[in-house]
């Protein structure tokens, strides 16, 4: 990628893409093509497929996504199986028509199947059983995935794909139910804390092992597999650090300064038992994360004070 280069960043105010622009930023880049989905709604094919037209992007990150944790996941199916696959395949398709350069599409760890051996290496794909609760959403990222491929096999685009662990940064989505775990626990435990509230309500049995990476981290990673990945496939982005659900609500209750007692909702799904990213490849390539899981929870609850919280 040129300095110069026209860059469109699909889903640019979400927790990644905005991730993405401000590290596109600060190494100079200065020509990038944006809309909002009010703008321009990525499920609109005749939409799309002007607005590349229009446009000729030279490099395309697609970080838009129906995207929610695991009780959006499971509730809103359709929405998660539709909207992804209207989106990707609109943006894959029109870069394939417009001759984009290079395109890097954003799958998530939840491709692999539910008892993929630990920690998921890439080769895990199609080996097993989608966990249930976000199956729609899972499907859809592997048709991503497939999809890249094919443009690839068949037309020779220089199209990539990359699947993140769990996230969590600046930007992110607090909604009480909508959420992942690390913002939702970000706004349940200050929310206590502000209102005295004797007991904090963790989901599921909180024995669950998940793997995070902070999105500026993230973002590092995109930029860095852009210029040093160009095969067909995939590559994991994460850690390679797990920790316990229970453990990680810990961790939040100990950063926002809550003093009461955790309470665990068993009738909220666990999902995954433990999702940790063999992180071989990645590292192969020569990438690893910078910013441990305490001070990347630091930032982020900074981030969800100056946004979320009225003086
Ligand atoms: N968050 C996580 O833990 C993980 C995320 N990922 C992947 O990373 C990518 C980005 O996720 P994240 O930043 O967290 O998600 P966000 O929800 O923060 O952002 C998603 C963005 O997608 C845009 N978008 C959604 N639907 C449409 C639509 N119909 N038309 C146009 N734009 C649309 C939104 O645009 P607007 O703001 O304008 O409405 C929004 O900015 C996704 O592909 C996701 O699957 C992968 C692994 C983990
Ligand atoms: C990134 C990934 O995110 C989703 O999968 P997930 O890893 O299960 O993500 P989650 O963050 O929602 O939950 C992680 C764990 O945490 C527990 N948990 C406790 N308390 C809360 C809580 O308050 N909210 C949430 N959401 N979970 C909670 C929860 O019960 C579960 O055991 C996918 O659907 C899909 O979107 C995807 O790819």
């Amino acid at each position: 990628m040129n300095k110069t280069d026209k860059i469109y960043i699909a889903g640019h105010r979400g927790m990644v893409g905005s991730a993405i622009m401000r590290k596109l930023r600060a190494e100079g880049f200065t020509n990038f093509v944006t809309r909002t989905s009010a703008e321009l709604d990525l499920r609109d094919q005749p939409a799309v497929a002007a607005f590349f037209a229009e446009e000729k992007p030279g490099y395309v990150f697609l970080a838009a996504a129906k995207v929610g944790g695991i009780v959006a996941n499971n509730t809103y199916r359709a929405e998660f199986l539709y909207d992804n696959l209207q989106i990707q395949n609109n943006i894959i398709h029109s870069s394939y028509v417009n001759g984009v350069t290079k395109l890097m599409f954003l799958g998530s760890s939840c491709i692999y199947p539910k008892m993929a051996p630990q920690p998921l290496h890439e080769d895990a794909l199609l080996t097993g059983l989608l966990e249930p609760t976000n199956e729609p959403y899972a499907i859809a990222k592997i048709a991503g995935i497939k999809m890249c491929d094919a443009y690839r096999a068949q037309y020779g685009c220089d199209f990539i794909s990359v699947m993140p662990t769990n996230l969590y940064g600046y930007n992110d989505n607090y909604h009480p139910q909508n959420s992942h775990v690390l913002p939702a626990l970000i706004r349940r435990f200050h929310e206590a804390k502000e209102s005295g509230a004797a007991e904090v309500v963790i989901w599921g049995s909180g024995s669950p092992l998940r793997e995070f990476l902070f999105a500026d981290d993230l973002a590092e990673a995109c930029y860095y597999l852009m210029q040093n990945f160009d095969e067909a496939g995939f590559i994991n982005i994460g850690s390679g650090k797990e920790i316990s659900i229970k453990d990680l609500a810990l961790l939040i209750k100990k950063i926002v300064g809550y003093a009461g007692e955790l309470k665990f909702d068993s009738s909220k799904p666990d999902g995954t038992p433990r999702k940790l990213m063999d992180v071989s490849k990645l590292a192969e390539k020569g990438w690893t994360y910078k910013t441990e899981l305490e001070e990347g929870i630091k930032l982020a609850y900074h981030d969800f004070l100056l946004k979320h919280v009225e003086r």
